[in-house]
C-alpha cells in the first residue's frame, strides 16, 4: 500500500546541509499497522511528511496505493491537482491535533470536505457518521477549547477520515495524551484499521505504541532504516534491538559453566509444555533466569531465559531440540563469562547461530 525507495531528504539550514533521510526503503502491506520508531532526530517527521508529500523528497520515490506521488508532484499545475486529490485520499492525524478553535467539532471535520467541494447536507452527514465512528456523537456542536486531549484526538481522527481515505498516517498521535488516553485512542485506531480495512503508517519513540498495535515495524537511525519486518519476524531474528525492546528478558546466569539461552515462543508453540520434554528427553536440570508472558501486535508470545549446565558445545543437542519444536533460541554471552553475575542483566551480547 505504501512503498518508498531510496527515499533521501536533505534540508539546506544555515548554509549547510541536513540529511534527515539517506535512502529509506518502506514497504507497508495493505490493511496492515506499521510503526516507525526512532529516537528524536532520527528523521520520523521527514519521513511521514514525505509519504505524504508535505514535504518533496530530494531524491526517491513514494507510492501511495499505486500511484507514484513523486511523478505527480513534478508535472506542472495539472500534475498539482491530481497529487491534491491523492493526497485526500490519505488521511494524517498529528501529535497536537491541529483543530480550529473557531470552528465546532462539526465544522473541524466538514473542513476537508468543503475543500474537496462537497455539498453542505453530504456534509453534515458524513461528519455525523464519522463522529458516531470515533465515540462522540453527542459533541458536535462543541468547540476542541471545550473537550479533553483524547476527545480532541478523537476529533482530529475523524477529521482524517472524511476524504474515505484507505491509508492513514499518524505523526505522533498519542504523544500529548496521559496513558489510559493513550491506550483508547491506540485502541480506536486499531478498530477502525479492522473495520475499515485501513492502512496505518504511525510514528512513535514509544515502544508501548509499537507493542499495542503494530503488525510490523521498522527501527530508524540517523536517517536509515536500520531494522525492519513483523513482529513476529524480528522476534524471530537473532540479535534484533527492536524484539530486545519489544519484549525484554533479564536474568543472569547461576555462576559461570553454564549455558544461557533465551527461547521465544510464539502463536501454538506458546502452549506446549517444551521445558519440561527438554529436561526428561536429555535429563538435565533446567534453571529459569528469568521468563515473561505477553501480547506482542495481537500475538501471544512468551520468552524465558534458561540456564543448561556445560559449555555451549555440551548443549547443541538440546538447543537443536528446541529450535525443532519450532522455538526461537539465542545463546546469551555476557561480556565476562568468568564473572556472570556482575554483567548488566539488561545487556549480554546476543550470539547469532550462523556465526557459531
Ligand atoms: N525544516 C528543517 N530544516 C532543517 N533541518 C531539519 C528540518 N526538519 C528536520 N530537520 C533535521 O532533520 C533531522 C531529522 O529530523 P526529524 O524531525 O525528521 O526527526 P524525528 O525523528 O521526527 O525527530 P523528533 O522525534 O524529535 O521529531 C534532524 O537533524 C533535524 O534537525
Amino acid at each position: 500500500m505504501i512503498t518508498t525507495t531510496g527515499l533521501t531528504k536533505v534540508y539546506a539550514s544555515r548554509g549547510r546541509e541536513v540529511t534527515a533521510l539517506d535512502g529509506v526503503d518502506l514497504h507497508v502491506r495493505e490493511g496492515e499497522v506499521f510503526g516507525v520508531i526512532g529516537q528524536s532526530g532520527a528523521g520520523k517527521s521527514s519521513l511521514i511528511r514525505c509519504v505524504n508529500l508535505l514535504e518533496r523528497p530530494t531524491s526517491g520515490t513514494v507510492t501511495v496505493d499505486g500511484v507514484d506521488l513523486t511523478a505527480l508532484a513534478g508535472r506542472g499545475p495539472r500534475a498539482g491537482k491530481e497529487l491534491r486529490a491523492a493526497r485526500s485520499r490519505i488521511g494524517m492525524v498529528f501529535q497536537h491535533f491541529n483543530l480550529l478553535s473557531s470552528r465546532t467539532v462539526q465544522g473541524n471535520i466538514e473542513l476537508p470536505l468543503e475543500i474537496l467541494g462537497v455539498s453542505g447536507r453530504e456534509r453534515s452527514r458524513k461528519a455525523l457518521e464519522l463522529l458516531d465512528l470515533v465515540g462522540l456523537a453527542d459533541k458536535a456542536k462543541a468547540y476542541p477549547g471545550q473537550l479533553s486531549g483524547g476527545q480532541k484526538q478523537r476529533v482530529g481522527i475523524a477529521r482524517a477520515l472524511a476524504g474515505d481515505p484507505k491509508v492513514l498516517l499518524s505523526d505522533e498521535a498519542t504523544s500529548a495524551l496521559d496513558p489510559e488516553t493513550t491506550r483508547s485512542i491506540l485502541q480506536l485506531l486499531r478498530d477502525l484499521n479492522q473495520q475499515l480495512g485501513l492502512t496505518v503508517l504511525l510514528i512513535t519513540h514509544e515502544m508501548d505504541v509499537v507493542k499495542t498495535i503494530c503488525d510490523s515495524a521498522a527501527l530508524m537511525k540517523r536517517g536509515r532504516v536500520v531494522e525492519t519486518g513483523t513482529v513476529a519476524e524480528l522476534l524471530a531474528t537473532p540479535g534484533s534491538e527492536l524484539a530486545a525492546e519489544l519484549f525484554p528478558v533479564t536474568g543472569r546466569a547461576t555462576g559461570p559453566g553454564g549455558t544461557v539461552i533465551d527461547v521465544t515462543f510464539q502463536g501454538e508453540a506458546a502452549g506446549r509444555p517444551v521445558i519440561s520434554q527438554l529436561s526428561r528427553t536429555y535429563n538435565i536440570d533446567i534453571s529459569i533466569l528469568g521468563a515473561a508472558m505477553d501480547t506482542v501486535g495481537g500475538r501471544q508470545i512468551g520468552r524465558m531465559r534458561i540456564e543448561l549446565p556445560g559449555p555451549y558445545e555440551e548443549n547443541v543437542v538440546p538447543i537443536g531440540f528446541l529450535r525443532e519444536q519450532g522455538l526461537q533460541v539465542d545463546h546469551v554471552e555476557y561480556a565476562d563469562e568468568a564473572e556472570p553475575a556482575d554483567a548488566p542483566a539488561q545487556t549480554p551480547a546476543l550470539v547469532k547461530e550462523s556465526a557459531k
